[in-house]
């Protein structure tokens, strides 16, 4: 069941694509308007592998294809990364998929070695995308070029691998089928919530299901586009910014003929990372301090303990009790 009365407008409506092709100034210039107004984009002449993309691709429909016996024993002792089925997190979330996923700085799982280096060559070149796009707004916003990217080009850096894979409509892994007429055929796959980390960098296959929620509060599904890279700001990078940017809400229903296919990068700081409104957006008496200092590692537990759809940033603005010094 999809709940919630929030309207639907047309696929696309007021999201950014940005040409990666352009001139520099104006890529970081369009990247921060589209962190400010949506915290969501997507990129196109991004200049990435396709061959890098349809291995993962190619590897990634083979996996899911096997049995649930057999898609269970690549497990790694790693919780949470882990081949995932309904269930989401720990906290009773679940959804019309199934998934792996992976620390990127140990993507240990038992698989065949075809599936492994295609992940592996995936997470170094997805990295690096991530790394020209924090680069990029950080000198759209005018403050250190490494601002960003050093979080997340540390060797201890703490970013994730996800892959997800949303059954058509008439395979639904749960409840009623279709030849149970009262049942609607769309489902939520991933129900809505924002990305904890700094910034996440998600690709799907030609079929659509995800929805960003827009500043009027209406839901806009993404038009599927397999060539594009779709980029959202994480709730990190709202803190950073002191709240300029927006951490955006999003979903994903299922509810079409062909499977989907997504496979969504979580850039992350180290675990001990401290992180904060930057000095540069609290100087005004317009842009007071919103949120206090923490670091990863305690944000991350706070996450991991709350359902999908929490407000966490709530718990960090300033003025809840834990000030910093
Ligand atoms: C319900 C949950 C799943 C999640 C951990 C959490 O407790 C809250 C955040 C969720 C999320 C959303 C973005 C990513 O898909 C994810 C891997 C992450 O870092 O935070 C998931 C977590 C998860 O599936 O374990
Ligand atoms: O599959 C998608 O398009 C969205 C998945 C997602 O939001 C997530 O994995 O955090
Ligand atoms: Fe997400």
């Amino acid at each position: 069941m999809v709940k919630g009365s929030q309207k639907i407008v047309a696929a696309d409506k007021g999201i950014p694509i940005i040409d990666m092709s352009q001139e520099r100034s104006r890529v970081s210039m369009q990247i921060v308007k589209a962190c400010e107004t949506l915290g969501f984009f997507k990129v196109v002449n991004h200049g990435f592998d396709r061959t890098i993309i349809s291995r993962m691709e190619k590897e990634s429909i083979n996996f899911f294809a096997k049995s649930v016996h057999e898609k269970k024993s690549v497990e790694s002792v790693n919780q949470p990364f882990r081949y995932g089925f309904r269930d989401i997190g720990l906290n009773g979330d679940s959804g019309e998929v199934e998934y792996l996923l992976f620390h990127t700085n140990d993507p240990a799982f038992r698989s065949k070695a075809s599936f492994r280096s295609a992940v592996n060559c995936y997470i170094e070149a997805v990295r690096q995308l991530a790394h020209e796009i924090l680069e990029l707004t950080a000198e759209g916003l005018g403050v250190p070029p490494h601002t960003f990217s050093r979080l997340i080009s540390s060797v201890d850096s703490d970013s994730i691998l996800r892959v997800n894979h949303y059954p058509p409509s008439d395979q639904f892994f749960g409840g009623a089928t279709l030849s149970d007429k009262s049942v609607s055929l769309t489902r939520v796959g991933f129900g809505e919530h924002t990305d904890p980390q700094i910034l996440t960098v998600l690709r799907s296959n030609g079929v659509g299901g995800l929805q960003v929620s827009n500043p009027d509060g209406m839901w806009v599904p993404v038009f599927p586009d397999p060539s594009a890279f779709c980029v959202n700001v994480g709730d990190l990078l709202q803190v950073m910014t002191n709240g300029r940017f927006i951490s955006v809400r999003h979903r994903a229903l299922t509810y079409g003929k062909e499977s989907r296919l997504s496979t969504s990068f979580f850039a992350g700081p180290p675990l001990q990372a401290m992180i904060g409104p930057l000095q540069a957006m609290v100087t005004t008496a317009n842009q007071p301090r919103l949120y206090q200092t923490f670091t990863w590692s305690e944000y991350k537990k706070l996450a991991y303990s709350l359902r999908l759809e929490d407000s966490r940033l709530d718990m960090f603005r300033t003025g809840k009790g834990l000030e910093d010094p």
